[in-house]
């Protein structure tokens, strides 16, 4: 079974991801891979430096991840120039990931846990997963968690999360909504709960 977990960025993905892992799930982070495909040698990262010139490269050939972002997340054009770049090799990497998965445990519940599901139109890729799963969390206790657990200022937090797509888009194509707004314990809990719905309806063990 694959399922799609997705939610707006400091939502709260992840933490759910990390338990879903320890219940058994295969997590395919979707950050991690976007981080593989442009690694140095990679033609993502050669176009990046073409198309946004040498400040994005660091010194050891590396991609400058603070000055790209620094370019892409108050910049609509250059952002979707970046991920036009970049989304192509994630979705292909990843798939060759989820299927690697399947293949290993044809059983398996694979969650991929993506940022960016759907755009702010609400297009996007939900028609290829089993389940959608979506964590939600207000924009106030978002904006809190990336000022006091990820150090950026606020008017970078609220930069990062316009970037994204509204929290009703997200909404609109989840069968399964997480609630992250409360305690830890209590977003653990509604991840165990979805755990064992996910086995019911996937009939194995
Ligand atoms: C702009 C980059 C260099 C900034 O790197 P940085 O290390 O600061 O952030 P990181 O990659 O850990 O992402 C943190 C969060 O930012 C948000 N985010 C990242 N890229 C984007 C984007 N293109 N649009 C909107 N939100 C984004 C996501 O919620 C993500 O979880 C990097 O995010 C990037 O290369 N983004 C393009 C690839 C992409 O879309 N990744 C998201 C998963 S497909
Ligand atoms: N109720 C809660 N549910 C989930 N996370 C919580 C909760 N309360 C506090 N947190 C904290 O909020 C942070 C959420 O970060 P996490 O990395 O899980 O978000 P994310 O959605 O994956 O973000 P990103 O899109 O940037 O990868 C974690 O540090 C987590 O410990």
């Amino acid at each position: 079974m694959l399922v799609a977990l997705t939610g707006g960025i400091a939502s709260g993905k992840s933490t759910v991801a990390a338990r879903l892992a320890q219940l058994g799930a295969v997590v395919v982070d979707a950050d991690r891979v976007a981080r593989e495909v442009v690694e140095p040698g990679t033609p993502a990262l050669a176009r990046i430096a073409e198309e946004f010139g040498p400040g994005v490269i660091a010194d050891d050939g590396t991609l400058d991840r603070a000055a790209l972002g620094a370019i892409i997340f108050g910049d609509d054009e250059a952002r979707r120039l970046l991920n036009a770049i970049t989304h192509p090799a994630v979705g292909e990497r990843s798939r060759e990931l989820f299927a690697a998965a399947l293949a290993e445990e044809p059983d398996a519940v694979v969650v991929y846990d993506v940022p960016l599901l759907v755009n702010e139109r609400g297009e996007g890729r939900a028609d290829e997963f089993d389940r959608v799963v979506a964590v939600s969390a207000d924009e106030e206790t978002r904006v809190r968690r990336l000022v006091e657990l990820r150090g950026l200022d606020e008017a970078e937090a609220r930069r990062r999360i316009a970037a994204q797509a509204p929290e009703a888009a997200r909404l609109a194509i989840a069968d399964h909504v997480v609630d992250a707004n409360g305690t830890l314990e209590e977003t653990l809990a509604q991840v165990d709960a979805l755990w064992s719905s996910l086995r019911g309806v996937g009939g194995a063990a």
